[in-house]
């Protein structure tokens, strides 16, 4: 496949494929502050930049309004990520965010938002360098302006943003394959409402079973069974801190998470993330932290229901406790909570879990990239220990 705008961008090329001689690290230097492009890139003569402000419950709501219909659906168009007003504004407000990263494109006539991409600074580390980087995601273009080629003026755009404030390296994850994927990751669902998973056609009944042996197989026990499992709250900052930084640092590529961040990312949030943890009765000592975020999906053209209440794995630290038991746990608060279905990637130890828990494949793959950044052998997804949003 041609990537003609890819080919032009510093992304491992697939030319230089097996090309070992090749450092790992930046492929192009930073360049001197004063020659960064000053001015944005050409739109369209129609269209015109709009630097959104998440933060205003009016331009939040366009926003809203422009993913719910027209961002990510599966591969069969059955399904489309609906993020919710919360969750925008908790995913672009992390510690450190440029509001000028948070761009979206109008239509000037009318002043409607037909396009969006964003990014939000994060210190990522590749092996041993700790290197801090744009996180891109949610670029959205309205379905009646698709094949304009505005994708690639968006991406340059946010990039010239991104090197206005020194960053020079990103990473941004897509379900379609790019020049070229750090690591490609396949991701696995647990039902736990089977009978609204089959309805909605997301799941099917498995071949010689019924609908009631099916809702039987996903039965979970109405309550946790960790001694000491209980939700994270403010205090447990620094703990949780401690654990999840020694826990990550087993991985190829990582976060380096500071207690802002972990304040910010892992707090619960209603409706937006959840976090659990699990202290010792004895000692106090808090031992093991799971986490998983809220990202429903419009159901698409299904005459019972609207929405798919979904679950995704989000931070999983053990010390003491089994993962296996860790993430029933979670599985057992996400029923009690609702969730039609809990999601994960096999990043990480996922994998340990994932078919034990009777996670079922999904029909696609999720790919990491990285910006600038060049590593030499593409990750297994146990070597990831990054979850994008
Ligand atoms: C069920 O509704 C869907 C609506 C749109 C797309 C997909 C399939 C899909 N593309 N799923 C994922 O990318 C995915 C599956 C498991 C865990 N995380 C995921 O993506 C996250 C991380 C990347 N940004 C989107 C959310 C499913």
């Amino acid at each position: 496949k041609t990537h003609k705008f890819w080919e032009t961008q510093p992304v491992g090329q697939y030319k230089d494929l097996g090309d070992s001689s090749l450092p790992e690290g930046p492929i192009e230097s930073p360049t001197p502050i004063g020659e960064v492009k000053q001015e944005p890139y050409n739109l369209p003569s129609l269209y015109e930049w709009s630097t959104c402000d998440i933060g205003s419950e009016e331009t939040c709501t366009e926003v809203y309004n422009l993913l719910t219909n027209n961002y990510v659906e599966d591969d069969e168009n059955m399904f489309r990520f609906n993020y919710s007003k919360e969750f925008l504004r908790w995913a672009l407000h992390p510690p450190g965010y440029f509001k000028s990263w948070h761009i979206g494109v109008r239509v000037k006539a009318t002043k409607k938002l037909v396009a969006f991409i964003t990014g939000v600074p994060a210190k990522i580390r590749v092996h041993d360098e700790v290197v801090t980087m744009a996180e891109i995601n949610f670029l959205c273009v309205h379905k009646r302006l698709r094949s304009k080629r505005l994708a690639p003026v968006m991406i340059k755009e946010v990039t010239r943003r991104v090197h206005l404030e020194n960053i020079w390296q990103a990473a941004y994850t897509a379900g379609v394959v790019l020049p070229t994927p750090i690591a490609t990751c396949q991701y696995w669902h647990r039902s736990l409402n089977p009978k609204k998973l089959i309805d909605v056609g997301f799941s099917r009944l498995g071949a010689r079973m019924t609908m009631s042996r099916t809702i039987k197989l996903y039965k979970l026990p109405d309550s946790t069974v960790t001694p000491g499992f209980r939700k994270m709250e403010l205090r447990d900052v620094p703990a949780v801190t401690r654990l999840i930084k020694n826990y990550l640092a087993q991985f190829v590529v990582a976060p380096e998470f500071n207690e802002n961040d972990v304040e910010h990312l892992l707090l619960p949030t209603e409706n937006v993330v959840d976090s659990y943890l699990v202290e010792s009765p004895e000692t106090h000592e808090i031992t093991d932290f799971c986490s998983f975020y809220t990202l429903p999906s419009t159901i698409l053209g299904n005459p019972n229901y609207s929405t798919l209440k979904a679950a995704y794995s989000f931070y999983n630290v053990t010390t003491r406790t089994p993962l296996l038991q860790l993430m029933n746990d979670a599985l057992i608060v996400a029923k009690q909570k609702d969730y039609d279905v809990f999601n994960a990637l096999d990043v990480m130890h996922n994998e340990s879990f994932l078919k034990e828990l009777k996670f079922g494949p999904g029909d696609g793959q999720l790919h990491y990239y990285l910006y600038n950044y060049r590593i030499r052998h593409a990750l297994k997804p146990s070597e990831l220990g990054l979850v994008l949003l």
